[in-house]
Order: C-alpha cells, then sequence, then structure tokens
C-alpha cells in the first residue's frame, strides 16, 4: 500500500524540511542518526480504517507482505539483467518466512532488490496513487467499514498492522555497502523511526510483533495452511524451516533444514487443466494489487509468428482511479519467465486500461524498456493479440446462456461500460465487436439500467424501419422525457436513450451497426419513411401549406435565434422542439463541450411546431402579443431538450405577462 505524502506532526523539538514533502524531526533522546517522522492525518486515518475493516480477513497480511517480497525479487532479476554484481554471490532468490513464540514475532524476509533510505521514506511513508487522499476524504462513515472499499486501495504493507503493534522493517538496496542498511519501525499509530544500520544481507526483512490476541499465526501448521491458500503460485520459493515433532516438549519444534512451502513454479507457464480457479484468483490478486476476486480470465499460449503466454483478468470493480489520467494500467510483462516491467500500457489499448495480468513473451529481448515497446512491431502484434482475447472473453460473457454469464456481463457493463465505450472511437479494427457489446437503456423498459444491445434494438425494430434510432441528453430523465421521443413513443419505434458524455463520442463515430444507421431523433428532417402511412403524409403535406404563413411570421419574430421554423412531424403532445440541423452539431455535444471549456461552433437550432397543438393554433391569431409567445415557444422548447436559456429573466417575465393577461382574458 503507498501511502499519502507525509510530514511531521506535532512540531519536533528540531525539525528540517526534506524535499517540500516532508518534515522531519530529530529526536534527541535517540541515537544521533535516528529520525522520528510523522504521518499524515489521512494515513493514520487511514491505517485505523485499515485495521477495524479488514480484521476479519486477517489472513491477507501475508499474502501483501510477500506478494511485495516476490515483486522485490521479481525487480532485482531485472536489474541483474544489466548488471550481474547485483547479486552478490547470492543468486537463488527466494522468501522465508519463521516465527518466534518466545519473542511473539513473525518474520518475512527476501533477498530480493532492498530499498535504500530514500525509498524506504517513500514507499513506507507516503500514498503516491494520485487521486487516493480524495477518493479517501469522500468515504462515508459506513463506507469505510467496507472492507472492499478499503481493499480497492491494495492494502499492501501496511496491512501488517491489522495483526501487528509494532512493525520493523530491516532492509539494504542491492549493490549498496553494509553500512547503508536501514531500519524502519512504527507502532502504525501517528509516527514511524528511520535510522541507517549495519546490513551484510541485501533485501528485506520485516519483523511483526504480534497483537495480544494473535498467537494463534506463532504456528508452523497455521502458516504453511496461510500460505498454500494465497500465495502458493508465487514463483519464488516461499521456505520455512521444516519442523518435526518433539516428544518431551510434546509440541512441533524447528529444526534448521529448508523446506519450500508453495509450489514455486510460474502460474501462467503451467496447463490450464492443472490450475485450479482458486489458484487463478489468488495470482489476480497478487498481479492485479486486489483484494477481491476477478470477475473473468482468459489464459492462453500464443504460437506462430509470435510466441507468447497472456493470462489476463477482468476485474470485479472498477479501481477508484480509472477516471485518472495519471493512474496506474496495464499488465506485468515477463520475458521468458522474467520479469521485465510492472504497468506496461502499450500492451492494451486505453479503453481496456482495467486489464491486469501478464504477458511473458518468448521473442522479446530482454532489454526491451518502455521506448522500445512503443515502436515495437512484435509489441504490436501482441497487443492486437491481447485486444482479440479480452473482447473474446467479453463476447462470451455477454453471448452466454447462462444467467450467471449474463449477470457477470451486467456486472462488467456497470464497472467498465463507460470505458469500453471509449474504444469505439479508439479503436478502428474492432469498431463491430466493440459496437456488439455496447449496452444501452432505451424506451423499450424505459429505465436507466443499460441492458440494451444494439442487436437486441435491431431484432425489435419495426417492419420497415431501417434507421436505429436514439435521443442523446445530459441526463436520463431528459432524454427518457425529450419531447422529440414523442412520434417515435406513438408508433411504439424503440429508442436509444443516451444521458453518458460519452455516449455523444460514440455516435459520433459509430455510424452504423449491421448496416443500420444510427440517428438521432432531434437531427435533420425527420423522415419515417415507410414508417409514416400514407394519410399521414398528406396530412403533413397540407400542414405545411396551412401553416406557412405562421411559420414565416415567427421566423421574422425570433430572427436570428434560429436557422429555420417548420411545421413538424415529430411532436403529438408538446407545441414545439429543436433540432439540429442534419450535419450540425447536435446541441448536447456542443453544451458538453462548452461545460469542458472546449471550442463548440455556435450553431443556430431550427424550430419546429406542432399543427395540432392548441397554442400553435392560437398563435395563428395572435397580434399583439405576438412576438412574447414565439420567444416563450423557441425558449420551452430549449428547455424541454435540457438548454440553458441566454435570458431566463425575460423569459420569466414574459410567462408572468402571458398569464396576467389570461387571467384578464386578454390573451
Ligand atoms: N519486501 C520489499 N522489498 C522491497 N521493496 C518493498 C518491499 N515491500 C514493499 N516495498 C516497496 O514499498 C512499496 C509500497 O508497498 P505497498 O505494499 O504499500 O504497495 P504496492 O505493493 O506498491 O501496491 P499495493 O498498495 O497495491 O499493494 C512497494 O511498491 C515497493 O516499492
Amino acid at each position: 500500500m503507498a501511502l499519502l505524502k507525509s510530514w511531521i506532526s506535532p512540531p519536533p523539538t528540531a525539525f528540517v524540511m526534506l524535499s517540500g514533502d516532508f518534515f522531519m524531526s530529530v529526536d534527541a533522546t535517540t541515537a544521533a542518526n535516528r529520525e522520528t517522522m510523522g504521518f499524515q492525518t489521512e494515513v493514520k486515518q487511514l491505517l485505523h480504517l485499515m485495521i477495524h475493516s479488514l480484521y476479519s480477513n486477517r489472513e491477507i497480511f501475508l499474502r501483501e507482505l510477500i506478494s511485495n517480497a516476490s515483486d522485490a525479487c521479481d525487480k532485482l532479476r531485472f536489474e541483474a539483467l544489466h548488471n550481474g554484481s547485483l547479486f552478490e554471490s547470492d543468486p537463488d532468490l527466494k522468501i522465508r518466512v519463521a516465527y518466534d513464540k518466545a519473542a511473539r514475532t513473525l518474520t518475512i524476509s527476501d533477498n530480493g532488490v532492498g530499498m535504500s533510505r530514500d525509498e524506504v521514506i517513500t514507499n513506507l511513508g507516503t500514498i503516491a496513487k494520485s487521486g487516493t487522499r480524495e477518493f479517501f476524504s469522500r468515504l462515508s462513515g459506513d463506507q469505510q467499514k467496507d472492507a472492499h472499499l478499503i481493499g480497492q486501495f491494495g492494502v499492501g504493507f501496511y496491512s501488517s498492522f491489522i495483526v501487528a503493534d509494532r512493525v520493523t522493517v530491516l532492509t539494504r538496496r542491492a549493490g549498496e555497502q553494509a553500512s547503508q542498511g536501514v531500519r524502519w519501525e512504527s507502532e502504525g499509530a501517528g509516527e514511524f523511526s528511520i535510522e541507517m544500520v549495519d546490513r551484510p544481507e541485501r533485501g528485506t526483512e520485516i519483523t511483526l510483533h504480534l497483537r495480544e490476541d494473535q498467537d494463534d499465526l506463532l504456528s508452523g501448521w497455521k502458516l504453511r495452511a496461510i500460505i498454500r491458500k494465497y500465495s502458493d503460485h508465487i514463483v519464488q520459493p516461499i521456505v520455512m524451516h521444516k519442523e518435526s515433532w518433539d516428544e518431551e516438549k510434546k509440541e512441533q519444534v524447528a529444526t534448521t533444514e529448508d523446506e519450500t512451502v508453495n509450489k514455486a513454479s510460474a502460474l501462467w507457464t503451467r496447463a490450464k487443466n492443472d490450475i485450479a480457479e482458486d489458484e487463478y484468483k489468488e495470482f489476480y490478486k497478487h498481479v492485479g494489487h486486489d483484494f477481491d476476486d476477478p470477475l473473468a480470465w482468459v489464459h492462453a499460449r500464443v504460437e506462430g509468428r509470435q510466441e507468447y503466454t497472456q493470462l489476463l483478468y477482468v476485474p470485479g470493480r472498477a479501481p477508484f482511479d480509472l477516471w485518472d489520467r495519471n493512474a496506474r494500467h496495464g499488465i506485468k510483462l515477463y520475458v521468458r519467465r522474467v520479469f521485465i516491467m510492472d504497468d506496461a500500457e502499450q500492451l492494451l489499448p486505453n479503453y481496456l486500461r482495467f486489464v491486469r495480468g501478464v504477458v511473458d513473451s518468448a521473442d522479446l529481448p530482454l532489454n526491451v524498456s518502455r521506448e522500445i515497446l512503443q515502436e515495437s512491431k512484435d509489441i504490436e502484434a501482441i497487443r492486437n493479440g491481447c485486444t482479440k482475447k479480452i473482447l473474446g472473453l467479453l463476447e462470451d460473457m455477454a453471448n452466454s446462456e447462462e444467467a450467471e454469464g449474463k449477470e457477470k456481463y451486467a456486472k462488467f457493463w456497470g464497472e467498465f461500460g463507460r470505458a469500453l465505450k471509449e474504444g469505439v472511437g479508439q479503436d478502428f479494427a474492432n469498431k463491430a465487436r466493440i459496437a456488439g457489446l455496447l449496452r444501452f437503456a432505451s424506451t423499450h423498459a424505459d429505465t436507466p439500467e443499460e441492458s440494451v444491445s444494439l442487436a437486441d434494438y435491431v431484432a425489435r425494430m419495426k417492419e420497415g424501419q431501417d434507421k436505429i434510432y436514439y435521443v442523446a441528453a445530459d441526463s436520463f430523465n431528459a432524454a427518457k422525457n425529450s419531447p422529440h421521443l414523442e412520434i417515435f413513443r406513438k408508433k411504439g419505434i424503440e429508442v436509444l436513450l443516451l444521458s453518458d458524455r460519452v455516449d455523444e463520442w460514440v455516435v459520433g463515430n459509430l455510424t452504423d451497426f449491421e448496416g443500420k444507421a444510427l440517428a438521432s431523433v432531434a437531427k435533420g428532417d425527420l423522415d419515417l419513411g415507410s414508417l409514416s402511412d400514407e394519410a399521414e403524409k398528406q396530412e403533413q403535406e397540407s400542414a405545411v401549406g396551412e401553416f406557412k404563413e405562421l411559420v414565416d411570421k415567427i421566423k421574422a419574430s425570433l430572427a436570428d435565434r434560429v436557422k429555420e421554423v417548420r411545421v413538424t412531424h415529430r411532436l403529438t403532445d408538446s407545441p414545439a422542439c429543436l433540432v439540429a440541423d442534419e450535419h450540425d452539431m447536435s446541441a448536447n455535444l456542443a453544451r458538453l463541450l462548452k461545460a469542458a471549456g472546449q471550442q463548440a461552433p455556435d450553431m443556430k437550432p431550427i424550430l419546429e411546431i406542432n399543427p395540432r397543438h392548441p397554442v400553435v393554433l392560437r398563435l395563428r391569431y395572435e397580434d399583439g402579443k405576438f412576438d412574447d409567445w414565439a420567444s416563450v415557444l423557441f425558449d420551452q422548447a430549449l428547455l424541454a431538450e435540457g438548454g440553458q436559456l441566454d435570458d431566463p429573466a425575460t423569459f420569466v417575465r414574459r410567462i408572468n405577462d402571458l398569464m396576467l393577461a389570461m387571467t384578464q382574458g386578454k390573451a
């Protein structure tokens, strides 16, 4: 778990400012090089919550510490590719778990990359993930008790404090002198101490001084069971001292012989049939830094021009920073089982940034860097392969005949649908497949739930209907109650109700689905083609002639506020509505752009009037207040589609005048 940037509090006896972020106190009562640093308020709060909300899952601390130790070994192996001396004649990477009944401690150590003093302060003293603090401060009291929400942070190192009331970390970075050892200690309350110590061994040793009620953890049997349950998949051997039964003491006692407790093989290299579901799930928690199970995964070996193995997971819930541009994302890249990098975002397109997992390539050079990844043709092939696999996995869920699959897809859509929608504009090659995965709300159910696929829509299309109709507004209710829908509702033609910001982007990039054009109900000259019968068409034509004079008069009155005024075929109940010209930007999109501080062209709408509405009929005979009537007609049409009035006060005055005139029998 990465912690918040911290500074000292309360002010110490003496303090120095470090790199703008930390205040450090030198505790005069202890050794000269020992410093005490205070956690920031949020860190204290987080620790407190973690201890309480995760208590019932307390065993996970071991998984988290072993997971970190494994990552540290991976990092060392990677760094040693360029500098073999980092192994310091100890190339066998491993993780050790030990316990001391008398001292009531557990120790988890690794001979991985270790940490320098600065790294200890940053890694065990700040929350590096951007947005964490904001996310955290937004949690309500009840949410703070929710283990799954707290677990979203990636509980990491600080989960040690669930079972320990004091944690000591001894570490030295690989390649440094023995004198560069660091000792970090904290009781997980307000502060931690840090000092330089001699440490001949490289790597990290974490000692947990157990809380009063945690003595059951001081058992070889118990620790082995936890390791096998959560950490069997860890690549490095996790060793413990072998134990044997001591007849005299009547208990298990540790011998000096080591034994490996886990399988210690790279899970993704094993055959699918040999991997249990739980092993896949636990591995996900390690690579995904997640507390919860994944929703689904795909594991495949690709052979041919490119040889690689992929084990990719769709998480069960969206991380809180899914929408944060600076958030870490991407998958772990290995080359022939050697860890190369975390968060290799080039291995998947941005709209699939929520996917976690591993790609292990047999072909890439071991010295591959992020820069090389950006230009590599091999990476492009892997990226295309991974994208297709994930889309296939999603299709399997979406098309599943079983309720469980459907439910999973609905869950996926709720968590990641908005990210997937971005793919319509980002991934031209897979646009049709992504379109098949989209889900929308529609007038079919008239609820905000996004559950209608384009295929469902097409299957329900009316005879003679050749377009997929949608309305886009800035809220579900604005879309659902849009006057533009009136004729569609009357004729029973389904319309997709779009109210997500990204929906405008989707329809801007998706012109058709299976040969059926997507058409806005609020744009262009509505032509329902064979969906209108002859009598309706004749009625429309005669209305156009009959109302020509009124239309011209309104146009003259509204002058440059409108591009055109015409008789509508869309409305049954409302007197008027605004529509955008066929090739103009929709009013909703223009509003979204403006709200985002971007430039939007100043387009004039078309006002359509309903020749059957009493207000419009009444207007034909209005004289004195015609301009007020015309303006109110325009303004209410703008309000009905979610627009904002340029001059609300004048609108209110006009309404009041008209109401008064009516009560006085003048209007
Ligand atoms: N055994 C270790 N050896 C070397 N570095 C470590 C070790 N344990 C932790 N670290 C460093 O401390 C950092 C913070 O660890 P922490 O467990 O809090 O978070 P994390 O593993 O980065 O992510 P998450 O919070 O999602 O688990 C790690 O990223 C790593 O750099």
